[in-house]
Parts: structure tokens; C-alpha cells; sequence
């Protein structure tokens, strides 16, 4: 995929104030946050747009509060965890838009880091509603999208804006499709993803191409159980969507008129409660008890799993194999990552592995560094993977 859009080598930022998209979207827990990665990873844009002079403007959003404003998704908690990183003062404007985020950015100066109020809080977000982008966009004079991670979605602080104002790739925009054009542009095969995590509906439909590109597709995670229902196993009170059972089907079908195999689980760790220390079994994946729930894939999946990983050239991954939180859930995740880690520095296969979780969850097995490329990106790295046109990034090369 061409990148042909303009950089921060193009920009004018000295006195501009600088909207500045980036992806905060991170994993916490009790209010701290648990993988700062995606944190990291845009730093490089917001310290080059302040030493230029110009004032930056984050925006961001947090989970997915459907329009309302839910305390437990507010950015605020990301503040201190920001400024420290950035070794820097970083200012907190309670809403995205209206007189608060206004009279705060009429007050910035040059240098200054200000970051908004979680844009989801509004509904217009997600529709990309004209009124919403006007009034975000009188908040600045130029446009900078630094969330390849949500660059698949068509919002208004990731696509609405850049019609209104001189646009530009963040330096982490730029790095991620660098990256994966480097790593997977023309992939040895045997290509293998695995898939898993917990946005079923929201990931579920770009398998339907992903199948047509890869020899293998290893489903795991909550995305499994949806897969098991639609071929009539009973997956208890296990995390799935019951009513995407015909789309999981389709993808089976497509998957096997393009020879792509699919890997799904043969046995399951079980428990009736998705809490730390909660008592488990190991059961075969047709006997799950009605009233437990699946979190995580069995020690046979496992071993499948590997397998699939020993034959494989490249590896693609988003989304974990089970609750890797939480313990005794992380087996499946850490195992998976530590065995691909370990083909990776023997030379023998190409790692790119990418989303907020995922990421995490490679940190946490201490494999991170091993992998041959780490995306912040989940469902965005799976869609350009497809071969599919991010909204995000075709509005900048427009
Ligand atoms: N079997 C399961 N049941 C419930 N949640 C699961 C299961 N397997 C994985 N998860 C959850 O999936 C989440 C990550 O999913 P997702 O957001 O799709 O990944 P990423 O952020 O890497 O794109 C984790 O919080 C993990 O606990
Ligand atoms: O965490 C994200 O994506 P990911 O879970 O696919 O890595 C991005 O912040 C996008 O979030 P969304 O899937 O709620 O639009």
C-alpha cells in the first residue's frame, strides 16, 4: 500500500494549534494504567510538534461509552501517565468540545500539551456528524492523525476532520504502515493468524476476506465461541454472539472454498466466574458445563496451536487465546507467545502481532522485544491485512 500523504516534515506548526489524533485506549486496572505502549509509541510526535512551537491538542477516546459520558472512561486517569512519559506538563479540558475545551485552548501557548475529554462522550463521534467536526475543527488550524490503531474507523477526529483543515501523518502513522508493508507486503508462506480477544462483532466480518489471504486461521479467545456455538456446541455462559452464528458459518465456508484451514479449539479451561484465582477445569470443548464459561483454550489447543506456529513462514496475531489478565487464564496466551518468540530469533518465521490487549499481553510474557514487528493496531492491522482502505489513512493521502 502506496503512503503517500504528507508528514510532519510538511507541516507548519510554529504558533499553529496542532489537533493531534492519538490512540490512548490503553489497558488499566484500578485506575492505572497497566501497558503503556500506545502511550510510547506517540510521543515522538507530540514532543517534534511542541519543539517546533506549535501547541498541541490531543484527541483521543476511551472504550466505548456509546455517546454518553461514563466516569469510568474518562482520559483524566491518563494524564499523569502521559506527562510522565513525556517528561512534560500535559493540561486536562474536561470536554472535547463546547466552552470548557474552548476557553482552555484560547489560553495555550506555543509548546503547551493539552488533551480532551474522551470524543466518544459525544455520540456525533462515531457518526461523524458534520456540526460535531465543525466545532472540533475551530479548535485548531492543522490536522495530525497519529492513531493508525483507529484508523479503520470513520470518526470524526480520525476522518471528519481532515477535510477542514491542512492534514498530516504523525510519526507513528507514518512507522506502522512502514512496518507492515516491510513485514508483510509480500509474506512467505505459510502465512498463519490467529484471531481471538473479545470484540467478536466488531472483527468478526473482516475474516471473511482474511481467510482468502492466509493458509491458516487459529480462532481462539471469546472470538472462538462463536465459532463453536455456530457448529452446534454448547459453550455455556461463555462470552459469544449467538446471533452472528450465520456470518461464523460463512466464514467457514469461504475459508474453505480458498483451502484455508481452520484451527479452532479442541478443549477449554472453564470456570463459573471470570475472577482472578476462580476455580477451573480443563474440559474437551464439547463438554463444557451449561453453567460455566470458557477463558481460555486447553492445554490440546495448545499444542495445536504451536504446531500451527512450528509450519508456519508468518505469523500475523491479534487478539488473545483466553483472559490472559487474569491467572490461571494466561497459560494459552503466554505459551503461544513465548513458543513464536522463539521461532522468531531462530530465524524461522516473521512476527507481527498487534492491539491494546495483544500487546500487553506479549509484554507480560516478556516477548514483546522478540516479535519481529509489534503494531499498537488490533482491528486496524487486521483490515489493512485484508487489503481493505482505512478511512483514517486514505482521507490523509486525499
Ligand atoms: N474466552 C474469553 N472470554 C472472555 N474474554 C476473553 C476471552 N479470551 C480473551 N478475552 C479478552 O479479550 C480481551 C482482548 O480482546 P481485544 O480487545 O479484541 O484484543 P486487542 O486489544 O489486542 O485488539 C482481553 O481483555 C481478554 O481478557
Ligand atoms: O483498541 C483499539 O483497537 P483494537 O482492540 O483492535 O486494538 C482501538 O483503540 C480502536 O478501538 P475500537 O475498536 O473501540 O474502535
Amino acid at each position: 500500500m502506496a503512503t503517500k500523504f504528507k508528514t510532519l516534515d510538511d507541516a507548519e506548526l510554529a504558533g499553529k494549534r496542532v489537533l493531534v489524533r492519538v490512540d490512548l485506549n490503553v489497558p488499566m486496572k484500578d485506575g492505572k494504567v497497566t501497558d503503556a505502549t500506545r502511550i510510547e509509541r506517540v510521543l515522538p510526535t507530540i514532543r517534534e510538534i511542541a519543539d517546533k512551537g506549535g501547541r498541541v491538542i490531543l484527541l483521543a477516546h476511551f472504550g466505548r461509552p456509546k455517546g454518553q459520558a461514563v466516569p469510568e472512561m474518562s482520559l483524566k486517569p491518563i494524564v499523569p501517565a502521559l506527562s510522565e512519559k513525556l517528561g512534560r506538563p500535559v493540561g486536562f479540558a474536561e470536554d472535547c468540545v463546547g466552552p470548557v475545551a474552548d476557553g482552555i485552548v484560547a489560553n495555550m501557548k506555543d509548546g503547551d500539551i493539552l488533551l480532551l475529554e474522551n470524543t466518544r462522550f459525544h455520540k456525533e463521534e462515531e457518526k461523524n456528524e458534520t456540526g460535531f467536526v465543525s466545532k472540533l475543527a475551530a479548535l485548531g488550524d492543522v490536522y495530525v492523525n497519529d492513531a493508525f490503531s483507529a484508523a479503520h474507523r470513520a470518526h470524526a477526529t480520525t476522518e471528519g476532520l481532515a477535510h477542514h483543515m491542512p492534514s498530516y501523518a504523525g510519526r507513528t502513522m507514518q512507522a506502522e504502515l512502514e512496518a507492515l508493508e516491510k513485514g508483510l507486503g509480500s509474506p512467505e508462506r505459510p502465512v498463519v493468524a490467529v484471531v481471538g480477544g473479545a470484540k467478536v462483532s466488531t472483527k468478526i466480518d473482516l475474516l471473511s476476506n482474511l481467510v482468502k489471504k492466509v493458509d491458516a486461521l487459529v480462532i481462539g479467545g471469546g472470538m472462538a465461541n462463536t465459532f463453536l456455538a455456530a457448529k452446534g456446541v454448547n459453550v455455556g455462559k461463555s462470552l459469544c454472539e449467538h446471533d452472528l452464528a450465520d456470518t461464523a458459518r460463512q466464514i467457514m465456508k469461504n475459508a474453505e472454498e480458498a483451502g484455508c484451514a481452520i484451527v479452532l479449539p479442541l478443549d477449554a479451561v472453564v470456570a463459573a466466574e471470570f475472577k482472578a484465582g476462580a476455580d477451573s477445569d480443563i474440559v474437551a470443548v464439547d463438554a463444557v458445563p451449561s453453567e460455566k464459561m470458557i477463558l481460555d483454550v486447553g492445554p490440546k489447543t495448545v499444542a495445536a496451536v504451536n504446531e500451527w506456529i512450528d509450519k508456519a513462514k508468518t505469523l500475523v496475531w491479534n487478539g488473545p487465546l483466553g483472559a490472559f489478565e487474569i491467572q490461571p487464564f494466561d497459560k494459552a496466551t503466554m505459551s503461544a507467545a513465548r513458543h513464536a518468540a522463539e521461532r522468531t530469533k531462530e530465524g524461522a518465521l516473521v512476527t507481527v502481532a498487534g492491539g491494546g490487549d495483544t500487546v500487553s499481553a506479549l509484554n507480560q510474557a516478556g516477548v514483546a522485544g522478540d516479535f519481529t514487528y509489534v503494531s499498537t493496531a488490533g482491528g486496524a492491522f487486521l483490515e489493512w491485512m485484508e487489503g481493505k482502505a482505512l478511512p483514517g489513512v486514505e482521507v490523509l493521502k486525499a
